[in-house]
């Protein structure tokens, strides 16, 4: 096995009385492109402040690229880069000042990788930062943060402010190219149909809290919906776990975490249900807001223990 890059174990964090992380554990493989999913105010900001050393955690322990990112934040800043959900830049300077003042902070800067970035984001270099739109924002951010070729980049929103164009561009051609590269990618999003093609491996976050850390594919494979009569739920429960319920014609749709075992129950009952594959978005709703009768919560009680 080799040494996560990310590895975070039963880490909390409070702001004041709010509890923001609860027991938070998370592994990223090196070459990983990790999708990190979470509604507005999950924690996954507060995560990727942790993961630079720009916050202190409450309990836990947290390793980046084999370091203590509270003790040695300084380090990591060279290995890693990390673009902003909101890029604070010195809007006084001119787009190529800010990228000459930038690199002497990295001891890796690519004089050219920066100027193919600039190019290739067709950034204009003799305008001011503040007269630059919110996209030519966002990739100017992206060369400041990939120009000094770091071992792990972490990208918070970084689709946010792009139009879909630029967004379809941005993962085809960038996130390719940096896992054409080895690197290790942390995504934290909320567009999911943009992070779909492109992840690896996928954790959920709700309210501060890790539902699941899952490879994209496996997740795909192992949360489906089944449309079946409803006197067969608590079946389904006995063996999987079920996630949302909604009635579908005279049945309801299910979506389930467990299908195999669920559609082995119901193959055996001679009641084969309807099953329908769902794209990441739908499982990440099903994880976050699904609802589920309190009923069948009580014949998936014994479960959980
Ligand atoms: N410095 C802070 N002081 C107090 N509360 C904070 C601070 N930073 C974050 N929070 C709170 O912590 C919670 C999690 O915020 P965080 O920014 O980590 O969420 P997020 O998942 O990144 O959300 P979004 O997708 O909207 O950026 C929110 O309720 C937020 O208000």
């Amino acid at each position: 096995m080799s040494t996560p890059v990310i590895s975070l174990k039963s880490v909390s964090k409070s702001f004041g009385k709010s509890r923001v992380l609860r027991d938070v554990s998370l592994t990223v493989e090196p070459g990983q492109t990790f999708a990190f999913l979470g509604r507005n105010g999950a924690g996954k900001t507060t995560t990727i402040r942790l993961l630079l050393g720009l916050l202190k955690r409450d309990a836990g322990e947290i390793s980046v690229l084999g370091l203590d990112p509270a003790r040695d934040a300084l380090t990591l800043r060279d290995r890693v880069g990390y673009l902003a959900e909101d890029q604070a830049m010195y809007g006084w300077m001119r787009v190529e000042e800010l990228v000459r003042f930038v690199a002497p902070f990295y001891t890796g800067w690519d004089h050219d990788l920066a100027s193919r970035y600039l190019r290739e984001f067709e950034l204009p270099l003799a305008t001011k930062i503040k007269h630059l739109s919110k996209g030519q924002c966002v990739r100017l951010g992206l060369v400041l943060a990939l120009a000094h070729r770091p071992e792990l980049v972490i990208l918070d929103d970084p689709a946010l402010g792009l139009d879909p164009i630029m967004r379809k561009q941005f993962n085809r051609d960038l996130i390719t190219h940096l896992q054409g590269e080895g690197r290790t990618v942390l995504y934290s999003s909320h567009l999911l149909d943009e992070v779909e093609p492109v992840a690896d491996m996928v954790a959920i976050l709700d309210d501060g809290r890790v539902l699941r850390q899952e490879e994209t594919e496996t997740l795909r494979a192992d949360v489906k919906r089944l449309v079946l009569r409803r006197e067969l739920l608590p079946l389904v429960a006995r063996v999987a776990r079920v996630l949302d319920v909604r009635p579908d014609g005279d049945d309801v749709a299910a979506t389930v975490e467990g299908a195999e075992a669920a559609l082995a129950v119901l193959a055996r009952e001679g009641t084969p249900p309807r099953v329908v594959d769902l794209n990441l978005d739908e499982i990440f709703e099903a994880y976050v807001a699904g609802r589920v009768d309190p009923e069948l919560e009580t014949v998936q009680e014994p479960q959980a223990i």
